[in-house]
């Protein structure tokens, strides 16, 4: 007789879930998973990076409709509403259900529909979600993966029809012709690329000075530059005072006196971890200021037996990380060799998108590496130039003397593609990591890869002469 019900007991199925029970199912543990949605997939699925990327995607789409001569007389109005555009991205998550749906079965993982709290440290009950009864479950390991949701001060009305988050923005029944979106981090400069692309006014309200300052300089300079030629209407370090709201609109007070009123407000600034009805106290656990929890570099809590993953254990919080935070913990916990979730790319997909992976200018600077910089502008690429995508650049930092690829920094269409070229390069050993790849490399004619030579040679070419 197995001493516990299950080897490791899952709580959340978005993608650090997921990957953790994949990689014990595979490797033949018992494996039983718990998810407080009806569905699988988690809020990555249902309220975060599918719908949102899905929601791009549409505007995007419109935009190279709006613009592009071959499709549409100029003069000629066309308009699609919020609620429309939303139903098409909407498509995409009953097809990312039965997919990752799929893998559970594949892999004979029992799936709970309820929602999981702690009885002690190995034991967990669930409220059904049919309302039946309670499940009492007992398991050798505990993961916690329950994700995190935006954060929601308690002195703003939520409940009012003007005042959205980044989970109720994917229910709003109107277009709004105005919108203000309070917090400027990757969320809101998404949404305001969205919000903008569908010709609705923006505010964009940032607390801090610059946009997304964990960006090379040039690149956030670049976005702010280019929300602001879609209209956008950027202002930095301001911080609300008030937000009220009533049946003819919705008006943001500022700290600096300012008052701007519109349609709607998104709220888009901070999450917290989903922790807070996980009874914890019952195993001594404590989560921070935001709901989430402290784990060591095995992703082990304080707790012996019982590990997080994911947005839950705070940054980067992302479905990127989840995935490799996931396969890493399970490794750990069987034993096998792991490798610790790092140098993880960025991927913001505003418009035009932005990726980049290793350091920036300013790190370098700071940590006196004398480097140069290679750049390629999407204009000057015939792939670039063909597909009328000419906005953006690809920029190559290397070290001076070694050649070692340092940064790559990349803005424009597919700039979340393109990365990985570089990415690849940067991660071999030794000498493998080298500007010189990429010109001693014969690159497909015409193609956004080719950026990579040209910024290669451009940064070779200043070295070479100084
Ligand atoms: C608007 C938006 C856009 C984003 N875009 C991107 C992007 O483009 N790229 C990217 O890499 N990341 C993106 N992210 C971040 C990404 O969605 C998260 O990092 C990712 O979803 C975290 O995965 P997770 O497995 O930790 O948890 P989640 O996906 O949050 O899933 C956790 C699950 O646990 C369940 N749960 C919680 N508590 C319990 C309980 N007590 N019992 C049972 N079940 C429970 C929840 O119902 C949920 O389904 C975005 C996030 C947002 C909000
Ligand atoms: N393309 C992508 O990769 C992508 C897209 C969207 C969101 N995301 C992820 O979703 C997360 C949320 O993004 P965001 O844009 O809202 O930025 P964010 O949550 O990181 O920060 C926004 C601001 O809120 C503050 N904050 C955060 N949590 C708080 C809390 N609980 N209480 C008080 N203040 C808090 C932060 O200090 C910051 O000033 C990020 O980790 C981001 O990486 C990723």
């Amino acid at each position: 007789m197995a001493k516990y019900d299950v080897d490791v007991l899952i709580i959340g199925s978005g993608p650090a879930g997921e990957s953790a029970a994949m990689a014990s199912a595979k490797a033949g543990k018992r494996v039983a998973v718990v998810e407080g949605r009806s569905t699988v997939g988690g809020n990555c699925a249902h309220k975060g990076t599918i719908p949102s990327k899905s929601l791009r995607h549409a505007v995007k789409q419109i935009i190279q409709f709006k613009t592009g001569n071959l499709f549409r007389e100029t003069g000629e109005t066309w308009r699609l509403t919020y609620p429309r555009v939303l139903a098409a991205a909407n498509a995409v998550i009953p097809k990312q259900v039965e997919l990752h749906t799929d893998f559970y079965v594949r892999n004979r993982v029992k799936l709970y529909s309820g929602f999981a709290s702690f009885i002690d440290e190995h034991t967990v009950s669930i409220a059904l979600l049919d309302g039946a009864r309670d499940e009492v479950i007992t398991a050798d390991k505990i993961i916690i993966a329950t994700g995190s949701r935006p954060y929601r001060p308690a002195d703003i009305d939520f409940e009012h029809s003007r005042i959205y988050d980044s989970d109720t923005i994917l229910e709003m029944a109107h277009s709004p012709r105005h919108i203000i979106l309070y917090g400027a981090g990757v969320i809101g400069c998404e949404y305001a690329s969205i919000f903008s692309g569908l010709g609705v006014k923006v505010d964009l309200i940032n607390n801090r000075d610059r946009l997304l300052s964990f960006l090379d300089d040039e690149i956030s300079d670049a976005l702010s530059y280019h929300l602001r030629d879609n209209g956008v209407r950027v202002r930095h370090s301001e911080t609300y005072e008030k937000i009220e709201a009533n049946e003819r609109g919705v008006t943001l007070y500022l700290e600096s006196g300012k008052r701007i009123t519109a349609d709607a407000l998104l709220w888009c600034n901070g999450r917290s971890g989903n922790t807070d009805k996980l009874n914890l106290q019952a195993i001594g656990l404590e989560p921070d200021h935001r709901g989430n929890l402290t784990v060591n570099e095995q992703y082990q809590t304080a707790v012996e037996n019982v590990y997080a993953v994911g947005d839950v254990v705070g940054w980067p919080s992302l479905a990127s990380a989840s995935f490799d935070q996931g396969r890493a913990l399970a490794a750990a916990i069987l034993g096998k060799p792991y490798q610790e979730v790092a140098g993880v790319p960025t991927g913001i997909y505003t418009l035009p998108e932005i990726s980049s992976i290793g350091k920036t200018e300013r790190e370098l600077t700071e940590a006196k590496v004398p480097y140069e910089v290679g750049r390629c502008l999407f204009k000057n690429t015939a792939r670039g130039q063909i597909s009328g995508e000419d906005v953006g650049m690809l920029k190559l930092l290397f070290h001076v003397d070694t050649g070692q690829l340092l940064g790559v920094h990349c803005f424009g269409a597919e700039a979340a593609e393109i990365v990985h070229i570089g990415q690849a390069i940067m991660s071999q050993p030794g000498e493998g990591n080298n500007i010189n790849f990429f010109l001693n490399t014969t690159f497909n004619y015409p193609t956004m890869a080719e950026a990579y030579r040209l910024a290669a040679l451009d940064g070779t070419n200043r070295t070479s002469r100084s």
